[in-house]
């Protein structure tokens, strides 16, 4: 099976089988070999030797290739958006608005290359002083299976449009989803050797990412890999790594007078997705007061009516499948963890049908553990803390090593003004849900959630450097010169 796009040709994979699966039904969705090591540095060698030659080409040609990939994106849309539903169980209409989102990076992109990394033109007496800004090179980009296409495409799009090549490593998980991506790009006219689209699982991710020849790696993924690939770049200033992982993301309701809307919020950032989104609201603060006991109580019951189905169901559901059989699993087993501490289930998380990715949403109430884990629970459980301060709240909100999303929902704009000083995340919302950030703006955490290195509209910052320049055209004496000079 061609697998892996090498200089704009596909090869079979000469690393070990692997495959992916439609968590749905347990349908193999795909099959192929990964890279060994000579193909991951073939594919290094390929965009190395691509680099100059494509950023030399003038801007207005980068970009037609780009606008050439949005229209591909746009004629294969359902095509697309099926690819991603049966690879990942994520329900149609919403791999529709992944396609969306991947056909709008393009204009943002291009917004935002030019309002952040555009040219600057300055004078000064006798000459010209320029900012300018250059791509690094040779970048690897690394994708996770949630967003198999919209994530990994919000690095490619603004790297490539710097003028750097990539290699790209997807998620092992959605294979499928990156080879008809690549499809595209060849489409829409990419020359060879810009993207490069190497397969496979851990290993091909190792030799990629140590490899002494990239200048720069952009990672979406989960802390553990991230703080992994941290460790690997020290020593090495000269690498650019941009790092944008999990969250513990805590929402706090506060005195609302419309409990449905603060219901739909709360399930819109705890359960969409299945709850498999970086931005996903795990911890729920809800204030001990009748209005409190009221929220929840409308949520649970809510909870109870969300419908789980196939992403191809006629009637579409709210949540499809879990990536996984063994991520669902996986939440199951980690409610039972939070029971054995003392948890109070309050809509048990089960897995609906063996042998597939499908879990309905949980609810487990966590106030009365005093050893709760600061871990990252990446599927629909929302842990339930009832508070009695609003500042012990935002406190215990705050007592996480990430830092991604948070929100607040609350009548009171005093409350938001508060909260929004204190609260330690990259992503602030105030009666919105917390999933759902727009391309247009910034988008990354703190802490254990990133570097400093926000995606989305700042990512056209780590796509390139900056370059200061004082110019002018011909030499010439200064009218004074500096004190014990002479020259004549
Ligand atoms: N902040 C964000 O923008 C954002 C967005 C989406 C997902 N995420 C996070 O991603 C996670 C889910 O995605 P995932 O499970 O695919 O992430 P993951 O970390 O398992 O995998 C991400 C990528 O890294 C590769 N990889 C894994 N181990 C590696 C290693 N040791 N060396 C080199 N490469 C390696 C994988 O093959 C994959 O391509 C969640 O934690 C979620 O919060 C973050
Ligand atoms: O799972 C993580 C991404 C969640 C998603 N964020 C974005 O799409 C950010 C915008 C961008 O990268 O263009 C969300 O907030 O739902």
């Amino acid at each position: 099976m061609n697998t892996h796009l090498i200089n704009n040709q596909w090869h079979v994979g000469l690393g070990p089988a692997f495959e992916s699966i439609n968590p749905s039904n347990g349908d193999v969705v795909w099959q192929g070999n990964g890279t060994n090591t000579d193909q991951v540095n073939s594919a290094i060698k390929a965009a190395r030797a691509a680099q100059l030659q494509w950023a030399d080409k003038p801007l207005e040609e980068r970009i037609a290739i780009l606008e050439n990939f949005a229209a591909q994106l746009k004629e294969h849309s359902e095509e697309f958006a099926t690819i991603i539903a049966r690879e990942t169980g994520k329900p149609l209409w919403e791999t529709r608005t992944e396609v969306g989102a991947m056909t709008g990076k393009v204009a943002i992109s291009v917004k935002a290359y030019h309002e952040r990394t555009g040219t600057t033109e300055n004078p000064m007496p006798g000459a010209k002083a320029f900012i300018r800004h250059k791509p690094h090179g040779v970048v690897a980009i690394f994708g996770p299976y949630n967003f198999p296409g919209h994530l990994p495409n919000g690095h490619i799009v603004p790297a490539i449009l710097a003028g750097n090549t990539v290699v790209f490593k997807p998620s092992e998980l959605t294979p499928h989803v990156a080879e008809f991506t690549l499809s595209l790009w060849l489409k829409a006219g990419l020359p060879a050797g810009v993207i490069n689209l190497v397969q496979g699982e851990i290993e091909t991710g190792k030799a990629l990412a140590s490899h002494k020849d990239i200048d720069g790696l952009f990672f979406t993924g989960s802390s553990n890999t991230g703080h992994l690939l941290h460790k690997q770049f020290a020593g090495h200033p000269g690498k650019i790594l941009a790092l944008e992982m999990g969250g513990n993301n805590p929402l706090i309701v506060k005195d609302v007078s419309d409990i449905s809307a603060a219901v739909h919020d709360i399930i819109q950032s705890g359960f969409i997705t299945s709850g498999q989104r970086c931005t996903c609201a795990r911890r729920l603060f809800i204030e001990k007061s009748a209005n409190g006991d009221a929220i929840l109580e409308k949520l649970i019951s809510a909870t109870k009516n969300i419908v789980v189905d196939d992403s191809f169901a006629t009637e579409q559901p709210f949540m499809g499948a879990m990536i996984s059989e063994k991520a669902a699993l996986g939440m199951v087993a980690a409610q039972s963890e939070l029971v054995s501490k003392g948890a109070q289930i309050l809509v048990e998380l089960k897995q609906l049908k063996p042998g597939t990715g499908f879990v309905s949403p949980g609810i487990i109430d966590v106030t009365s553990i005093t050893d709760m884990p600061d871990e990252e629970h990446f599927g629909p459980l929302i842990k339930v803390y009832r508070y009695t301060d609003f500042d012990s709240a935002i406190i215990e909100a705050n007592n996480t090593s990430f830092g991604l999303s948070a929100g607040l929902l609350s009548d009171s704009e005093d409350d938001y003004t508060h909260f929004l000083k204190r609260i330690r995340a990259g992503i602030v919302n105030w009666n919105r849900p917390i999933t759902g950030a727009s391309s247009a703006a910034p988008f990354g955490g703190i802490g254990a959630s990133g570097n400093h290195r926000a995606s989305a509209y700042y990512a056209a910052d780590y796509c390139a450097y900056p370059v200061a320049s004082v110019e002018s055209d011909k030499v010439s004496l200064p009218q004074t010169l500096a004190p014990g000079l002479v020259i004549e």
